[in-house]
């Protein structure tokens, strides 16, 4: 038994790091250039957690200096509509990045909103073409919480060359572009997803586990290679356990219980969620540089 607890990879400070680095770059970029990179999001409905996130992203993007342009649209927006405004945004020469907050209503084909985006705008990395570009290790827009946690996993191991790494989930936002960067680095990788069988003797085998999966604490200390590293990708609010009428954010991991076996773990709230907002502004800087072939920030991209 090991008497020693995890590591706690703190991805709030982490994004603040991020953010100061993506500061002073702009701050450059103005004083040298006069450019302010501007990013522009687009939420279709009223969905209050997504509302939430989306003003915490704007308040994150004029902090750092740059433009913040927010579209909110009614819930019942026509498709029609919908690419009408990504088409303006997309000729626009101040919004370098555009991001639609998803899931979009049920209405909407959010396949052919994403394809709608400029690739060079495409700051969540969606597009078929970064997909494509990642899959093939070309130059790519990287998609924001895959490009945390590669962020949080090569601060904390330096290299990941031979590590096995198992990604819970195969979502085309989370799972896969995890799974690609990480092959990227050189780990042995396993996506694992609900049809895999005994999957706990699979992430067992792990020396790197991500969980992205969106059951709440489905993972707990038996899942778990003594000294392992987890990344809990999970955001899920749940009922307060002792406070009636309250909810309570968790992860897909147990925190408790695998803490005491993992070598490392990022908690939830202040893990992978800050880091992932960190990204969208680290990469909303590297479209800005990229439009004005400018060379791109060293550390803030895969
Ligand atoms: N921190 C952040 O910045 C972000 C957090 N999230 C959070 O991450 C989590 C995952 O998000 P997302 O990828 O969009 O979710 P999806 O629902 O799109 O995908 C979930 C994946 O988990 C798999 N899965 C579901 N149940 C099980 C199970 N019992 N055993 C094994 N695998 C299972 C599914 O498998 P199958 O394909 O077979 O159905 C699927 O591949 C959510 O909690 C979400 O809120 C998401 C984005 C950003
Ligand atoms: N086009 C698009 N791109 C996305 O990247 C995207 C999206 N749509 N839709 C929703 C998911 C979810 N997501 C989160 C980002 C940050 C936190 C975050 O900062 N969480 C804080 C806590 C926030 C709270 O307290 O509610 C934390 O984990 O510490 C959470 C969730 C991005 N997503």
């Amino acid at each position: 038994m090991r008497d020693t607890t995890a590591t706690i990879i703190d991805g709030k400070a982490f994004a603040a790091t991020v953010r100061e680095q993506v500061a002073q770059h702009v701050a450059r970029l103005k004083a040298d250039h006069g450019i302010t990179p501007g990013l522009a999001v687009v939420l279709v409905g009223e969905d209050p957690a997504s509302q939430v996130y989306v003003r915490s992203k704007g308040t994150q993007t004029t902090e750092v200096g740059m433009n913040s342009y927010e579209h909110k649209l009614p819930a019942d927006t026509s498709e029609a509509e919908l690419l009408a405004l990504i088409e303006r945004l997309n000729r626009d020469l101040s919004v370098h990045g555009i991001l639609v907050q998803l899931p979009l209503p049920a209405h909407l084909d959010s396949d052919l909103v994403i394809n709608a985006i400029d690739p060079d705008k495409d700051v969540d990395g969606f597009h078929i073409s970064n997909v494509g570009l990642l899959g093939t290790g070309q130059k790519s827009m990287v998609p924001c919480t895959p490009l945390g946690c590669l962020m949080m996993l090569r601060e904390h191991h330096g290299s990941l060359s031979g590590l096995n790494a198992v990604v819970v989930g195969r979502s085309n936002i989370v799972g896969k572009p995890m799974a690609q960067l990480l092959l990227g680095d050189s780990c042995t990788v396993t996506i694992a997803h609900s049809r895999s069988r005994d999957i706990e003797a699979l992430c067992r085998n792990a020396d790197i586990l991500i969980a992205a999966v969106g059951r709440p604490e489905m993972i707990d200390a038996s899942w778990i290679k003594p000294g392992a590293t987890v990344i809990d990708v999970g955001i899920n609010r749940i009922p307060h356990p002792d406070q009636p009428g309250k909810s309570k954010l968790v992860g897909d991991v147990a925190y408790d219980s695998a803490a005491s076996v993992a070598g490392a773990i990022t908690p939830v709230p202040g893990g992978v969620g800050p880091m992932t907002i960190a990204c969208l502004l680290a990469n909303t800087l590297t479209a800005c540089s990229r439009a004005h072939g400018l060379p791109e920030p060293d550390g803030l991209t895969a």
